[in-house]
């Protein structure tokens, strides 16, 4: 045992705060756990500390008061429950160094976007795997994005959307029994109805141009060193009085930012690549290169937005000739 960890600065026997959501997904968080994940971990001789959350937002005030001496937290649910830790650590009396806890998702929900996206395509709802990331896994720095909305900031860490996007899980929790795919029955029923959304877009633009963004995450990959880096010092952690860094942009100052001309039927921002199994929607996305990925897509025909889907598993929406990028 002791061969497998030496040499990788892997901390043996790490510390876990676990949540486990009985409700995500298809409902078999309990039993993935009990079953696959909970004696694995009981074999690498880690610590665990179980709650089985009864409610929404149990996982957000466990994360508020959280004590952080844990080596990570690890969610047994979706994309969901990281959401609500990772506003309990914002709300946290320390919440930078409440950010420096490594959260370690396994795959119970139905999106998954964060398991995806650390494991791959093949892996990415594989249990097993992402057990054992969470007993060996090192640390990786991910960007996290603030959103204001009537005075009130909250952390986001995958996606934002407005408009046909945004449609796609609101009004089918009925049909959680079909997992992930109830994410497709909520996009075709946004095809039909072909509702315009009612918004002025204006962004502070880095990059427009698809082919530069693709050269520098090309550019990123070949530089290995950047994809491990080192978890903050205690110093980094403690500036800004260990609170949250102040908003950098406001909707008040928009001095050379770009409006978006056109009627828009979506606008899909975040960090990716992926935000399900069948939709890669960032796939030029780098995890800590401190900006987010926007799409915009005019209102066109439904043709032009079905045929936008095609490839939408490969990335193939970003590369959509009426989708705007930046
Ligand atoms: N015991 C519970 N009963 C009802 N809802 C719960 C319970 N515990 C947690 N929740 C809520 O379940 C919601 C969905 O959780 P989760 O993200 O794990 O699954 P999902 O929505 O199926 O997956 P994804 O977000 O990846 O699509 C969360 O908002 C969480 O607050």
């Amino acid at each position: 045992m002791h061969v497998c960890y030496e040499g990788f600065g892997i901390q043996r026997r790490r510390r876990l705060k676990i949540l486990v959501n009985p409700h995500g997904g298809v409902r078999r968080g309990v039993p993935v756990f009990v079953k696959t994940v909970e004696p694995i971990l009981r074999a690498a001789h880690c610590f665990l500390d179980i709650t089985y959350t009864e409610h929404n937002g149990h996982a957000y005030d466990i994360a508020k008061t959280l004590p952080l001496d844990y080596d990570a937290v690890v969610t047994v649910s979706g994309d969901g429950l990281i959401h609500e830790v990772m506003n309990g650590f914002s709300n946290h009396e320390q919440p930078r160094m409440a950010f420096r806890v490594p959260i370690a998702p396994i795959p119970t929900g139905s999106g998954n976007g964060l398991a995806l996206n650390l494991l791959g395509i093949e892996r990415g709802f594989d249990v097993t795997e992402a057990t054992l990331n969470v007993i060996k896994g090192k640390h990786m720095k991910v960007d996290v994005f603030s959103l204001t909305q009537k005075g009130k900031r909250t952390i986001s860490f995958m996606s934002q959307a407005l408009g046909l996007m945004a449609d796609l899980d609101i009004g089918t929790e009925h049909l959680r029994w079909m997992g992930d795919t109830r994410f497709m029955v909520g996009l075709m029923r946004g095809v039909i109805q072909f509702k315009p959304c009612p918004v002025h877009l204006s962004i502070k633009v880095a990059e427009e141009d698809k082919e530069k963004m693709v050269e520098m995450l090309r550019a990123h990959r070949c530089d290995n060193s950047s994809n491990i880096p080192n978890p903050p010092s205690n110093d980094q952690a403690n500036d800004t009085n260990g609170g949250l860094p102040p908003l950098t942009y406001s909707c008040e100052d928009t001095n050379g930012w770009t409006t978006f001309p056109e009627p828009i039927l979506y606008i899909y921002a975040g960090k990716g690549p992926y935000v399900g199994r069948d939709f890669m929607a960032f796939p030029v996305s780098l995890p800590d290169d401190g900006l987010i990925d926007v799409m915009a897509m005019p209102i066109s025909s439904r043709s032009d937005i079905l045929s936008s889907l095609g490839g939408a598993a490969k990335g193939d929406i970003f590369w959509h000739p009426k989708v705007r990028t930046s």
